[in-house]
């Protein structure tokens, strides 16, 4: 890598005093031997390295003729023996670059070589911190390759600190353009003979009109063979299907492949593929049943592609999350071999792709690592290993032999196999940030032998959980400027959880089935008592109270806050947390009755005049019935004295609320 133009190089070469000028190194190569053969030298790297030399034509062209060498002799061995001639070394002016004032070779010398300039303007170059030289060539000699394209993130221009990645717009390829390449060309005429109202709008619509055509000219569109990998049991895999199904690129020039090892997935896919299928240029589904493994189906995936003549290759994991449509276009564009989006799992250091590799080629971090992980530095990063979703070029499918790039490789992980290979075929792996492109999920609690365990992944996957199951409206709630709905004196009503919760929560309680049969000895309170019952399902009883805490702390402690001013109690306390179910023919009503909380939330979770009819409650002191419930909405009043309540008669079908006694 060139660090310095050919005129300062030249310029250095001549300050050596040398007519024949090797690089040094710390490793006497190929013969060991031969070190005590060497003159002593008093600072530097004693041995040649015949990677990088220079020097007048007359004397490199008397080295060379020195000796006859086959193609298949060692060159670094050629030169040594030349060296370590004295007569030879004399009468050629023959040197090494012990001290590095040229040449930098980096096995055995890379925590000597630093980057230099970070944080100043100019651009980042390196510097030998033992020799204390600003070498001009740096060589990535033996095993040091991946410790190259390391600095090749930032030096030759590639990386400066206020214009950020430098070589990250190079070779861009616009895709738009190929949208547009085959739609015939139209000339348009437009007369505009008399004053005409609205003209404005006219030529806005005329505008607007055309756009939508570009997406019927799809035929010429780069073909993508895009493989999935449900490889996992995966919470919230709906969603990532449907973000993969998002993205911005015509689906009749990708083909699908889905491999799903996991039982659990199969209604996914299944549902997926009846709303979707038809959209895709072909579908390839391997099933669990088909037992195929993780190596044969990506290996596979590799041939369908070859075989079906793809431009792309894209492979994604369940677990990978793709949040911006445009993830699958941008990467094209980028137009580099290989190429994944950066993925990190929220707030964690995990993510798909490693800085650096021990020696035996497995994880090591570099010092750039979190930088990258938290966007602190954005940009296009040549790195030796990368995983979970990635796009390659199918020009290096096509034209590389099986044997050569696959997943198998001994017992290795299928990824480090693949990545393995790449690294052997000198194939740079590029991962990028230059974009938000999305997020990892995580697996590790994912328990599918229960009902609806997304639910139970408030914890570990945070985000995705307030995607699916907290109302899209919930912000509002606590926006200032919002009038708040107050349907009784000292009742208020709000959004908190989505119709999905709703159905889930449900779903939870009805699978478990054991429902309290409404007396009032219970032995799953402390007391064995409990004066109004209801028939109702504990969440401790369905392993969920530890979450509905939480989500009590994080979501309804704040409106709580926002309309009763004064009060606060973090965390909220509360022992009893619970679904009731009225029905007709089992428990239709409530009494009258003081819950012992400081307030209560009701959330309702199905439909009155599609799930059940009647129902509601009534606030006796103001004679003030909440009854037209939304599902997905709390109701949140004070429990005592004031908010004396009933539930109402259900006259049919069965109401569902979730109830939870506060700060009690
Ligand atoms: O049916 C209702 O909405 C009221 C339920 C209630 O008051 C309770 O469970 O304590
Ligand atoms: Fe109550």
């Amino acid at each position: 890598m060139f660090l310095g133009d050919l005129r300062n190089i030249v310029e250095a070469f001549k300050m050596t005093g040398a007519r024949v000028l090797f690089g040094a190194e710390v490793f006497c190569w190929p013969d060991e031997t031969l070190a005590s053969k060497y003159p002593k030298i008093e600072r530097g790297k004693p041995y040649l390295n015949s990677g990088l030399y220079m020097g007048y034509m007359p004397e490199i062209w008397e080295l060379l003729q020195r000796k006859d060498i086959e193609d298949t002799d060692d060159d670094q061995l050629f030169f040594t023996e030349a060296y370590l001639d004295e007569n030879v070394r004399e009468r050629l002016k023959f040197k090494l670059d012990h001290e590095s004032q040229i040449f930098q070779n980096l096995n055995g010398a890379i925590n000597e070589v630093q980057l230099l300039g970070e944080g100043k303007e100019h651009d980042i170059r390196v510097k030998n911190v033992i020799t204390h030289t600003e070498p001009l060539i740096v060589h990535g000699n033996g095993p040091s390759k991946i410790r190259l394209n390391y600095l090749g993130n930032y030096i030759s221009k590639a990386w400066s600190v206020d214009k950020n990645c430098k070589h990250c717009t190079y070779g861009l390829i616009n895709l738009t353009n190929i949208y547009d390449s085959n739609v015939p060309t139209v000339f348009m005429a437009l007369f505009i003979e008399q004053a005409t109202p609205f003209l404005e709008e006219q030529l806005q619509k005329l505008h607007d009109g055309l756009i939508n055509l570009t997406n019927i000219y799809d035929s010429n569109v780069p073909t993508v063979f895009m493989a999935l990998f449900i490889e996992q049991a995966t919470p919230f895999l709906e969603e990532q299907l449907q973000k993969l199904h998002d993205q911005y690129y015509p689906k009749k020039r990708i083909h699908l492949f889905i491999h799903n090892a996991v039982k659990y997935h199969k209604t996914h896919i299944n549902e997926f593929l009846a709303k979707y299928k038809k959209d895709y240029l072909s579908v390839k589904e391997i099933t669990p049943e088909d037992g195929t493994s993780e190596w044969s189906a990506r290996d596979l995936s590799l041939d369908q592609c070859v075989l079906k003549d793809c431009d792309y290759y894209f492979a994604i994991d369940s677990l990978s999350h793709l949040d911006s449509p445009y993830t699958l276009k941008l990467l094209i564009e980028q137009n580099r071999t290989v190429v994944a989006p950066l993925l990190v799992r929220s707030g964690k250091a995990w993510s798909n792709f490693w800085g650096a590799l021990t020696t035996d080629g497995f994880y090591s971090r570099s010092d750039d690592y979190m930088d990258i992980v938290y966007n602190n530095k954005r940009g296009l990063w040549n790195v030796p290993f990368i995983n979970s979703a990635y796009l390659v070029n199918g020009t290096l499918l096509k034209k590389t032999d099986r044997s050569k790039l696959s997943f198998v490789r001994g017992d290795l992980d299928a990824d480090m196999a693949f990545c393995g290979y790449l690294r052997d075929l000198d194939v740079f792996m590029f991962v990028s940030n230059r974009l938000d492109f999305g997020h990892l999920v995580n697996p590790e609690t994912y328990d599918t032998t229960r009902m609806t365990p997304d639910m139970y992944q408030i914890f570990e996957n945070e985000i995705d959980w307030e995607d699916r199951y907290i109302h899209s409206d919930y912000p509002e709630n606590l926006n200032p400027d919002n009038k708040l709905s107050e349907p009784c004196p000292d009742v208020y009503w709000f959004p908190i959880v989505s119709l999905r919760f709703c159905k889930d929560l449900i779903a939870m309680m009805e699978n478990f089935g054991i429902w309290s049969d409404g007396k009032n000895e219970d032995t799953r309170l402390d007391g064995g008592y409990e004066a109004v019952p209801t028939r109702d399902i504990h969440m401790n009883q369905v392993g969920w109270e530890r979450h509905w805490l939480y989500f009590l702390q994080k979501y309804v402690r704040p409106l709580q806050e926002h309309v009763f001013l004064g009060y606060f109690h973090n965390p909220p306390r509360s022992l009893m947390n619970f679904v009731v179910r009225y029905r007709p023919d089992e428990q239709p009503s409530l009494r009258p009755h003081h819950d012992s909380s400081t307030y209560t939330i009701n959330i309702a979770l199905n439909e009155r005049g599609v799930d059940y009819e009647g129902g509601g409650c009534r606030f006796i002191r103001y004679n003030c019935s909440v009854v037209d419930t939304k599902p997905g909405w709390l109701l949140i009043h004070p429990g005592r004295l004031t908010h004396f309540h009933e539930g109402l008669l259900v006259t049919k079908g069965t109401r569902y609320i979730m109830v939870a006694f506060v700060d009690p």
